[in-house]
């Protein structure tokens, strides 16, 4: 998770969409925020431009420029509180809002060239504001800042009344705005993003087995039985759970030693993993050398096919010792239960499986190990089944 100290962004592009991802609803909520807050306070500054100019055609055409920007501002706000936005969508608007802004600020500072040591600080607050407040990527915020400050030094240069030390001053203070704008915004990112790799590794250590990687007892009951399984796949219609047991585990630990036994746990847990869908199934260290998956969205045909697989994949995968001396084989035994969740009415489908499961590994123990045992838990003939 190295973070590019001159972006501020993850070089690794997964890790980057990870974290906009979970930061999405925080950073629509700023932007609605601080687009409403912009937008009062830019027309609120119409008193200056009446203070200014008086009532006349100038002061109309700046009252139009300060409703555009009211109008463009607003929108994005509106739309970064009412909708789901994806990451380049709420970067748009927050650009389109900036980009209009200090357009139509161009536009004042032109109308009004008297007074542009007063146009120099509106601008380095506008850049602050850029650089820290909205939040958008920060090779945006900053392009769109840079240009800002170049078009309003030609325009000062062009139409202001300062000397020229003083627009010589002026021109300093806007390229230190920007350096120290700058800096802080990429220190922001950064640090936003060292605080996303902490939580990362303390989530990952609270919810995973350290030697398997897979996730442990605390994510099933917190997690998978408090109803994730049915955030993985929405629409499922069918949820199927298989219990895997290493055979004659203990076997193993005594004939080859703990760390050969830990290499044939950490070999079946990768097969299980390399075997089941992404973000959809879940492959859960039950217990010692019991591993369950559950597969939401998955009938009992599917899971009794995934199981029959990775049966025959585990019997067939000879895993090296420690030493590299020697070559071990394991066999496993599966339960497989699975709902038809439009037929079973009890609240927790989830454990009545996980316990149904349980029954069948067992008995597939029981009836001589390297075998399957499978049960449709819903509809009215329970049908059960033995399969190898
Ligand atoms: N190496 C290693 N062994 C473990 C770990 N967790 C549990 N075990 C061992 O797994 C073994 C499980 O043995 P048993 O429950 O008797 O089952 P088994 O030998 O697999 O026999 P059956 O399940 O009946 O086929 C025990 O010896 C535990 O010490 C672990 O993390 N690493």
């Amino acid at each position: 998770m190295e973070i590019n100290s001159l972006t501020g962004e993850f070089v690794h592009a997964p890790t980057e969409r990870a974290f906009l991802q979970h930061k999405q609803d925080q950073t629509q909520s700023l932007l609605g925020f601080t687009l409403t807050f912009c937008t009062v306070f830019y027309l609120g500054f119409f008193a200056t431009d009446l203070a200014a100019l008086g009532w006349g055609h100038d002061t109309m055409a700046l009252l139009g420029a300060r409703i555009a920007v009211a109008l463009t501002a607003g929108s994005c706000a509106w739309l970064a509180y009412r909708r789901v936005l994806s990451v380049p969508a709420a970067r748009l608007a927050a650009s389109l809002a900036e980009g209009v802004a200090l357009a139509c600020f161009m536009f004042i500072a032109v109308l009004r060239p008297a007074e542009f040591h007063w146009h120099a600080m509106s601008l380095a607050i506008m850049l602050v504001v850029v650089y820290l407040y909205i939040p958008n990527r920060l090779r945006y915020a900053s392009t769109i800042a840079v240009v800002a400050t170049i078009v309003f030094v030609v325009l000062a240069a062009e139409y202001s009344r300062m000397s020229s030390a003083d627009k010589f001053t002026m021109g300093m203070l806007l390229v230190l705005v920007n350096t120290f704008g700058f800096l802080a915004a990429r220190r922001f990112q950064y640090v936003s993003r060292e605080e996303f790799r902490s939580w990362s590794v303390l989530k990952h250590a609270a919810e995973r087995d350290h030697l398997t990687g897979c996730f442990n007892r605390r994510y099933l009951h917190d997690q998978l039985m408090g109803g994730r399984w049915r955030e993985r796949a929405p629409d499922a219609d069918s949820l199927s759970v298989v219990l895997c047991d290493i055979d004659r585990f203990k076997q193993i630990n005594d004939t080859h030693g703990h760390g050969d036994g830990d290499m044939v746990l950490r070999g079946f847990a990768r097969i299980l993993q390399v075997a089941v869908r992404d973000g959809v199934d879940s492959v859960v260290r039950y217990g010692g050398e019991e591993f369950l998956v559950v597969l939401p969205g998955t009938d009992l045909a599917g899971a009794l096919r995934l199981a029959e697989r990775l049966r025959v994949t585990f019997a067939a995968t000879e895993v090296v010792s420690t030493d590299g001396a020697t070559r071990l084989r394991a066999t496993a035994s599966f339960g497989v239960a699975s709902v038809d969740l439009a037929q079973f009415t009890f609240e927790h489908p989830l454990r009545h499986l996980i316990s149904a499961a349980d029954e069948l590994m067992y008995r597939a123990k029981h009836n001589g190990r390297d075998r399957i045992e499978s049960l449709q838990l819903a509809g009215p003939a329970r049908k059960s089944g033995a399969v190898r």
